[in-house]
């Protein structure tokens, strides 16, 4: 491939900004070894002085992984390419180990990023990957159908549908990329078996206890490819309307949201009067985890019901750890009083109660941080437009700062310097923001007054941050 097409590798490329380098994640199989060489090889004739950094993150789960990791720092050794291995040295759980494997990977490799000052990780994903997940995600779901025997087909099978996005936003910064998602693996282990390049048989992907390779073998049966063609349809069929219902609920936001005090989401009645009620719902889902500091959408058909019941009337009910309370006024949510973090010593870049991101300028110690709880909040609130029992109880839920029994104005006051800093997060996508929902991520953003997107080193986005149909 690179050697008779010299420039198929724009097409992979061509789309992102690596003006300030590239990290490539390289665990030295088959798809990310072809990645790396398709990306030297883009960067070398497009971009030459960008950065190009090889990650290879040793996991420290098998016997061979740290000398996997070395014939990987070899390979590019070889090729004049920078390489750096990073271990995941913390506790390892017992329960979730392989969802913990990949919090740690994207967390080392974003880090490896942010230290070189490069704003794109790039991963060997392919076809082959997509269709799996895709795959897995369907018999998971018809699991869990069968359970619900009767109900109406979940819209969280066509979200979960979609697949993996073509970029991530990780941690509100760092872009993950995968330029390879469209292409199959037997393309990209043509093209190394003709340049004579070698990679890494990772035993795991073998191995039948697991559900993904069982997977990849039933996809190499003899209706294989038919199988393979109607997973990644259906993938690229449930990312456009994932694209569509999340800019749907991001223009629902736009319409009917506000934000009457700090830890206080009120909701226009119309907001539930709507024609379009699924993305009423998805909007919802992603507030109330929002409101709640909740990092996964409260189940679909709860919040359906919910709705169903906001639209005949009044209510006051929880869900996903935020209180719905619907007046005539509107319909209003906060964080619930039960389960607020303890008391805590104040620390620099925590994530308090999954809402708020703190920044600790005061490092003389003693800080601590804590809910305001009923009476400071009762002091603090005057009667407005909105009814001062709903701002005490929003109020009461929102972060305070103590030291010893004093509690100190997060603004400071007069020349006093800010001691700490807390600046709400969008849960549900504080961590992982798929293209999909970049739209409704950033409506909720400028809701809750989270900080915006960053610029995205991507073309193919609209200028609202929206990755565009292809
Ligand atoms: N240990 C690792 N170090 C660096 N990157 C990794 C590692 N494991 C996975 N990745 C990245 O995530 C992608 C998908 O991971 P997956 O586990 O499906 O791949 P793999 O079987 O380990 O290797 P490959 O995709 O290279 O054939 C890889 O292509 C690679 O970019």
């Amino acid at each position: 491939m690179l050697d008779t097409e010299p420039d198929i590798s724009d097409r992979f490329f061509s789309d992102f900004d690596f003006s300030n380098g590239a990290v490539a994640a390289v665990s030295g199989g088959s798809d990310s070894t072809a990645l790396l060489f398709l990306l030297k090889h883009h960067l070398d004739r497009t971009l030459p002085a960008a950065k190009l950094l090889a990650v290879t993150i040793d996991h420290d789960l098998r016997p061979g992984s740290a000398a996997e990791a070395q014939t990987v720092a070899s390979v590019c050794a070889e090729h004049g390419i920078a390489h750096r291995t990073l271990v995941w040295s913390g506790r390892k759980p017992t329960t979730g180990l392989a969802a913990a494997a990949r919090e740690a990977r994207y967390r080392l490799l974003a880090e490896a990023a942010e230290a070189e000052g490069i704003r794109v990780v790039v991963t060997g994903h392919t076809a082959d990957d997509q269709a799996e997940t895709v795959l897995m995600r369907q018999v998971r779901a018809e699991g869990t159908r069968d359970e619900r025997a009767g109900e109406e087909e979940s819209s969280e099978e066509g979200r979960g549908l979609a697949g993996m996005a073509p970029v991530t936003l990780y941690d509100w910064r760092t872009c993950i990329a995968r330029p390879l998602l469209g292409t199959r693996r037997a393309a990209l282990r043509a093209m190394l078996k003709r340049r004579g390049i070698g990679w890494i048989e990772d035993p795991t992907n073998v191995d039948q206890r697991f559900e993904r390779p069982r997977m990849r073998i039933s996809l190499a049966g003899d209706d294989g490819e038919a199988r393979f063609a109607q997973a990644i349809a259906k993938a690229g069929q449930a990312a456009a309307e994932r694209d569509d219902l999340g800019r749907r609920a991001a223009a629902l936001i736009r319409a009917f949201a506000d934000r009457p005090a700090s830890g206080l989401i009120r909701l226009d009645r119309v907001f539930a009067h709507g024609e379009d009620s699924e993305a009423a719902v998805y909007a919802l889902r992603i507030l109330l985890a929002t409101v709640g500091g909740v990092s996964f959408l409260v189940d679909q058909a709860r919040c359906r019901a919910l709705f169903e019941r906001l639209r005949s009337g009044t209510l006051c009910a929880t869900l996903s750890r935020t209180v719905v309370d619907a007046r005539r006024s509107g319909i209003f949510l906060h964080r619930e009083a039960r389960n607020l973090p303890a008391a805590v010593p104040a620390q620099d870049q925590a994530l308090w109660d999954g809402r708020r991101r703190i920044t600790l300028s005061d490092r003389s110690g003693g800080l601590v941080i804590a809910p305001m709880g009923a009476v400071v909040a009762k002091r603090s609130v005057r009667e407005g437009d909105v009814p001062a029992s709903l701002l005490r109880r929003a109020l009461a839920a929102e972060p305070a700062l103590w030291r010893g029994a004093e509690r100190l104005d997060f603004a400071g006051g007069g020349d006093v310097p800010r001691p700490m800093a807390s600046v709400p997060v969008v849960s549900p996508f504080a961590r992982f923001l798929p293209s999909f929902d970049l739209l409704v991520a950033a409506a909720v953003a400028a809701l809750i007054g989270a900080p915006p997107l960053p610029p995205l080193p991507f073309r193919g986005h609209d200028r609202d941050g929206a990755w565009a149909k292809a």
